[in-house]
């Protein structure tokens, strides 16, 4: 998809709810390109990251009172954990302003559009475009942010049928403008999607690093030793944030169990193959992984 073109800045005012990684980011680079806003705010519940946003100069305004922060603006994107989307997007939805644009960053696509809905319900007039950027780090709060975090990096689209089109071609701007390139799909669609390309991962990761700490008796020192191996390309992602990768397990159950699933199918094929010493089925994993590695470097997504 491409954004239609607008004459900037692509929005009045432009509010953060959540200045973490990705809100920071968005911050950052709309700060440098004030072709995306016109005034910048940004709100948190949290006042030591409220604070920390104003130290950074990273926004105009930092207003701490979300309900006080939306009033004027264009677009309110919340980038918060997707276990409270729906929750913020109720406290702030009834103080938006008629035809403003309602976007949100979450991992998750089925739970969060329904716990955002019931808000919407009485306020037709404001757009709702769910939105995920397919980037990020194992860092996260205002100081981890950076503004090139979403160049060259997917970001997906999840427009409800009646969302107007002139809202999703503007968030579509905005994320183009920040580099980002677009795809739109099903909220279903995505979650299988993200499930089996950033969920699995993730718990994956989780659960190699306890299962080899649970045998810190016999290899806890080697395991600290030895990690400048595969190990430690586990313990990046595994260094992610609690609350995020709680909220995204227990928000994309079905399809995260779907796929774990069939991990542990094919975990269980690759197990018998090598009891059998099959060198065929072994080699073949692999020679997958290595093609499948190679397709994202010419992609530039590695
Ligand atoms: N980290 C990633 O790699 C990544 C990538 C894409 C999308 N996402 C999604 O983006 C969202 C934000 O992730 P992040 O990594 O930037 O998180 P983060 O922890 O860095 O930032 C989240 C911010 O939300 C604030 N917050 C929490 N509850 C709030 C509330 N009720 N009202 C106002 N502020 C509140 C927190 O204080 C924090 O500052 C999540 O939904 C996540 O699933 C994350
Ligand atoms: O690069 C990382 O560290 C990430 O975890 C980023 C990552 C991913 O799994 O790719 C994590 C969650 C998102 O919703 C999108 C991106």
């Amino acid at each position: 998809m491409t954004a239609t073109p607008f004459v900037p800045p692509l929005f009045d005012k432009l509010v953060i709810i959540g200045p973490g990684l990705i809100g920071s980011s968005i911050l950052r680079r709309a700060m440098m390109d004030r072709d995306i806003a016109r005034e910048i705010v940004a709100s948190d519940i949290d006042p030591k990251v409220c604070a920390r946003v104003r130290e950074l100069g990273i926004a105009d305004q930092v207003e701490p009172d979300a309900t006080q922060a939306v009033r004027d603006a264009d677009c309110v994107i919340l980038c918060v954990p997707v276990g409270v989307i729906g929750e913020v997007a109720a406290q702030v939805v009834p103080a938006m302003k008629p035809g403003a644009i309602l976007s949100e960053v979450g991992s998750t696509k089925v739970s969060v559009i329904n716990a955002v809905l019931p808000a919407l319900a009485s306020r037709p007039d404001i757009a709702f475009v769910p939105a995920h950027p397919m980037a990020g780090t194992e860092y996260s709060g205002p100081d981890a942010g950076f503004p090139s975090l979403f160049e060259n990096r997917w970001c997906l689209l999840l427009p409800l049928q009646d969302t107007p089109a002139d809202a999703v071609a503007r968030i579509c701007a905005m994320w183009e403008a920040m580099g980002a390139r677009l795809r739109t799909m099903t909220p279903e669609h995505h979650d299988r999607v993200c499930a089996i390309v950033s969920h699995l991962p993730h718990l994956l990761a989780f659960t190699i690093c306890g299962t080899a700490d649970d045998l810190a008796d016999e290899t806890r020192s080697e395991v600290l030793d030895f990690a400048a191996s595969g190990f430690r390309d586990f313990t990046r992602i595994a260094a992610s944030d609690p609350t995020m990768w709680r909220d995204i397990f227990l928000n994309n159950r079905e399809a995260l169990l779907e796929m774990l699933e069939r991990f542990m199918t094919d975990a269980q094929v690759m197990a018998d193959a090598i009891r059998r010493g099959d060198d065929t089925i072994i080699v073949d994993r692999i020679a997958r992984g290595r093609a499948i590695r190679r397709t994202l470097i010419e992609n530039h997504q590695a």
